[in-house]
């Protein structure tokens, strides 16, 4: 028998909040203890559109949701410069964060892999918490040791803050990781239209594509002399990402330090 594990959930009314909210409130072994909403503070869930009929508190801030619910979890989808701030509240009081919410920079990781190792408190970021999309980046990576000229093509939906994506970023890493730098494309080549040949890490090419009608998508290119692979995969909805939350809620609470990646706790 599971131990019931307490969680608060920052960011309920978006859209990964919501499925969130009906996943961790249909778990048995889970209990929602509060939600922390920026615009709805001292409400109850149920007084929120669209939320379950539950009589819980809604905090405007983290500090006191994290002192009065004392949670075992925070999971945080919210935004970029709101989930690092949420991030180190939580191990700041003891609570284990299971990040959803992208944008983090190689220095943000790095302070807060510091913070965790510290307080020696389990956390989990994870850029995407789809199996899918785990199993694409870790194709990728495999194939970029044999065909290491590499491009990435991110489409998400035209409400996303961050570019690259986080699920980009984090390919990348991977690949990072079985090759070594290298100069693609000619070594003359530039620019006409600042932009034009994308983002770039270590020499591999990330283009952001934002449009209505998307939700998370991604395709790895990588060329070779006459051959062109291609490892692609979409999220069609939302409901793609909750075993992955849900696997995480569970990890971290086996955890000591922190974890990014869900690639590094899947079996
Ligand atoms: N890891 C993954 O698999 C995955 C999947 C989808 C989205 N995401 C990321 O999750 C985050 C949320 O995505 P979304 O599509 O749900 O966005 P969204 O805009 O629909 O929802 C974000 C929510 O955060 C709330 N918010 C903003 N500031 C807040 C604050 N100070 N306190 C509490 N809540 C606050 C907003 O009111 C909004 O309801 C983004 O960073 C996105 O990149 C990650
Ligand atoms: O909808 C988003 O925003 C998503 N963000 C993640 C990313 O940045 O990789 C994962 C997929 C959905």
């Amino acid at each position: 028998m599971n131990k019931t594990i307490s969680v608060v959930i920052a960011g309920p009314r978006g859209k990964m909040g919501r499925e969130a909210v009906s996943m961790v409130t249909n778990t048995p072994h889970f209990q929602l203890v509060g939600v922390i909403d920026h615009k709805h503070d001292g409400k109850l869930l149920r007084d929120m559109e669209g939320m379950p009929a539950m009589d819980l508190p809604v905090y405007g801030e983290a500090e006191r949701c994290f002192l009065e619910t004392k949670p075992d979890v925070l999971v945080d989808l919210t935004k970029p410069d709101v989930g690092k701030v949420h991030l180190e509240k939580a191990l700041n009081h003891g609570v284990r964060p299971v990040i959803g919410t992208t944008g983090f920079s190689k220095e943000d990781l790095a302070r807060v892999t510091a913070l965790a190792a510290d307080k020696e408190c389990g956390a989990i970021i994870a850029p995407n918490f789809a199996v899918g999309a785990v199993l694409m980046m870790k194709f990728a990576q495999m194939a970029a040791k044999y065909l290491p000229d590499v491009e990435i093509i991110e489409k998400h939906h035209d409400q996303k803050l961050d570019a690259p994506s986080g699920t980009a970023l984090k390919t990348a890493q991977l690949i990072t990781e079985v090759r070594s730098p290298k100069k693609q494309g000619h070594q003359d080549e530039r620019e006409d239209l600042p932009g034009a040949r994308g983002a770039e890490m270590e020499g591999i090419r990330i283009h952001s594509v934002r449009l209505p009608g998307l939700v998370a998508h991604q395709e790895v290119l990588l060329g070779g002399e006459g051959q062109l692979l291609s490892i692609k995969h979409d999220s069609m909805n939302r409901t793609s990402f909750m075993p992955g939350v849900k696997l995480c809620i569970e990890t971290v609470m086996k955890l000591d330090h922190l974890v990014y990646g869900l690639e590094n706790i899947i079996e």
